[in-house]
């Protein structure tokens, strides 16, 4: 029965609040970014990575800049513990990164872990043990004082072994289940794991304040962190990491409440896999820094590759709204987001701005490998004018006047109205040759010269059905003796009242478009050319126009009878 009666708060609030994160307005400088990818992510897999792609993916987080990896749980399985001996053994990890093994507070699951680094250059143990209420009372059926005690037998193993082994090895502690746990009590064991530990600046020890599962909103979590980042002993000598989870889709809002709480470093992982619902997505953490100008220290220049490549080794698949990554997030397809899109792309080039702040697109597409021409404006029925006319001018170069613009706009929306689906720039492109330059159910022109040289005498055939017709015109210019010459024959009047044209190319043999708009009883007939010789793009643009007229005066005198 769906119940809500069934549940209830199950967070505690820290004994004092003092709210003073929310003061600071955004985060200026990347916390410490520690992946764990390889362990919480892969955990979370139902086909967990092997050996290779594990390598592949440690590869990956190396290039994108992670300085602190989390490379597994080295007691779980032997493809972990073989991961750590292959990095270890053939020196693989890089001098600037350090990896990290996690480990129960469990005497023989430590002994194992430290087996698994020994050699590393560096490398941080991950001790944790699990404190919820729920847990002290379901799962471990032990007091308060009892699971404090696991804690710090742990902990006093761990530094045991890590003297014996000599070397460079960190420490960190996580109570996990942290959200069900009260907070003075999980502070309390921290501490007391530090006094086990006493750190110091020059050799610090992390602690880490997990939302192993998120049950309480983000302000909640950040002055649960501030409390604890003001009450932290050998506060100099440990660094305050933070572990998001997203069972109610706010680990983003987590981790930044968290940091300008206090925290100084974010556990994570890439797109968000993790258990359940995921980890907080450093991706979107960083890119939200990023995207208000200041430096994550990652870098994600090459989001599709890194997509493609962690979907491969993952198995799973990036949702195509997952922000920064997705699909489709630069995507527009509504016609007032594709007008205000295609302006202020416009407004850029023409103004030459430094800063970014097209409408609509939070980051510039290209800074992450994206292009405008595929990712930004894509057309349905939900589409409009301007997106209309921002593919056919980025696309082909074609240029439409603006109300000529309009009816293009109209003429696709049928298209992709009565298809129900998606147009290709290249399916627009042939809704506009197929009304605007191909068009000519009533006439069409078969050749045209000029007389003398003059250019403003001319001779033209036309096909009307299956007989040819000649035709003679005189006018003012090249295009005005034409326009007489069709006037005379159909004893028709308009006004030539639009005359646009631009290149297609760069270089001269480029073929030129040319779009003309005639006006009759108010109404403007259109149509477009394109040839090689601009005169001859008009002539075949006015032919279209004239037959769109000729055939509102057709249905004009059906309607008649
Ligand atoms: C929130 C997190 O993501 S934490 C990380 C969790 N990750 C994983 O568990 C992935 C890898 N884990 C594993 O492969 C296995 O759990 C292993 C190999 C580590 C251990 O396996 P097993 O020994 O078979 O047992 P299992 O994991 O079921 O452990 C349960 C026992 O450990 C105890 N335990 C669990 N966590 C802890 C802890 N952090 N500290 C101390 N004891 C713990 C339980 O109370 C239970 O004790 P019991 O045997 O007396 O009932
Ligand atoms: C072990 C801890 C840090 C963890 O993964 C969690 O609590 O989610
Ligand atoms: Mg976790």
């Amino acid at each position: 029965m769906f119940n809500h009666q069934k549940y209830g708060k199950q967070y505690f609030m820290p004994p004092t609040i003092s709210y003073d994160w929310v003061k600071k307005e955004t985060l200026e400088k990347a916390p410490t970014w520690c992946s764990v990818d390889l362990r919480d992510g892969n955990q979370a897999l139902p086909i967990p990575m092997n050996l290779e792609e594990k390598l592949e993916l440690f590869q990956l987080l190396v290039d994108i800049g992670f300085k602190e990896i989390e490379v597994g749980f080295p007691a779980a399985s032997d493809t972990e513990f073989n991961l750590l001996r292959k990095l270890i053994d053939n020196n693989m990890i890089p001098d600037d990164v350090t990896i990290m093994v996690i480990t129960q507070a469990r005497e023989h699951i430590i002994r194992r872990t430290f087996e698994a680094i020994q050699g590393a250059p560096r490398a941080i143990v991950h001790l944790y043990n699990s404190t919820s209420e729920a847990q002290r009372r379901q799962v471990f059926k032990k007091s308060k004082e009892e699971i404090k005690q696991i804690a710090l037998n742990g902990a006093v193993l761990v530094k045991e072994l890590a003297e014996e082994a000599g070397g460079d090895i960190y420490f960190q502690y996580s109570p996990e289940s942290f959200p069900g746990t009260e907070v003075d009590y999980a502070l309390d064991i921290c501490n007391s794991v530090l006094d086990i530990w006493k750190p110091t600046p020059d050799h610090k020890a992390i602690i880490n304040i997990p939302t192993t599962v998120q049950i309480a909103m983000p302000h909640i979590f950040a002055n649960q962190i501030e409390y604890i980042h003001k009450n932290l002993a050998y506060r100099d000598g440990v660094t305050l990491s933070i572990h998001p989870h997203n069972d109610r889709g706010s680990g983003v809002s987590d981790a930044e409440f968290g940091v300008l709480a206090g925290a100084e470093r974010v556990e994570g992982t890439l797109f968000g896999i993790g258990e359940r619902t995921g980890n907080v997505d450093l991706i979107t953490l960083a890119m939200n820094m990023y995207s208000q100008g200041f430096d994550p220290e990652l870098d994600f220049s090459q989001m599709n590759a890194i997509r493609e490549k962690y979907e491969k080794l993952t198995r799973t698949e990036v949702h195509e709204r997952h922000p920064y990554s997705g699909d489709l997030v630069f995507t527009a397809f509504s016609g007032s987001h594709q007008d205000a899109i295609s302006k202020g792309m416009k407004y850029r080039q023409e103004t030459n701005t430094e800063k970014w702040d097209v409408p609509y697109i939070p980051v510039d597409p290209v800074d992450i490998g994206r292009n405008y021409q595929a990712d930004v404006i894509r057309v349905n029925s939900q589409s409009g004018k301007g997106g209309i006319g921002y593919i056919l001018e980025t696309n082909f170069g074609v240029k439409l006047p603006y109300k000529m613009n309009e009816a293009m706009g109209y003429a696709t929306k049928k298209v992709s109205d009565q298809t129900s689906r998606e147009l290709s720039a290249e399916e627009i492109y042939q809704v506009f040759r197929e009304n605007y330059v191909e068009y000519h159910p009533n006439f069409e022109l078969v050749d045209y010269y000029f007389n003398k040289g003059t250019g403003q005498e001319v001779t033209l055939t036309i096909q009307k059905e299956k007989e040819q017709i000649e035709l003679q015109g005189k006018g003012a210019g090249s295009l005005d003796a034409i326009s007489n010459a069709l006037k005379a024959h159909f004893d028709i009047d308009y006004a030539l009242e639009v005359y646009e044209q631009q290149s297609l190319g760069k270089d001269s043999a480029a073929e030129a478009c040319a779009q003309i708009g005639i006006s009759h009883q108010g109404e403007i007939y259109w149509g477009a050319g394109i040839h090689e010789d601009i005169t001859a793009a008009s002539v075949y643009a006015l032919v279209v126009a004239v037959n769109r007229l000729e055939d509102a005066l057709i249905s004009q005198k059906e309607t008649v009878k």
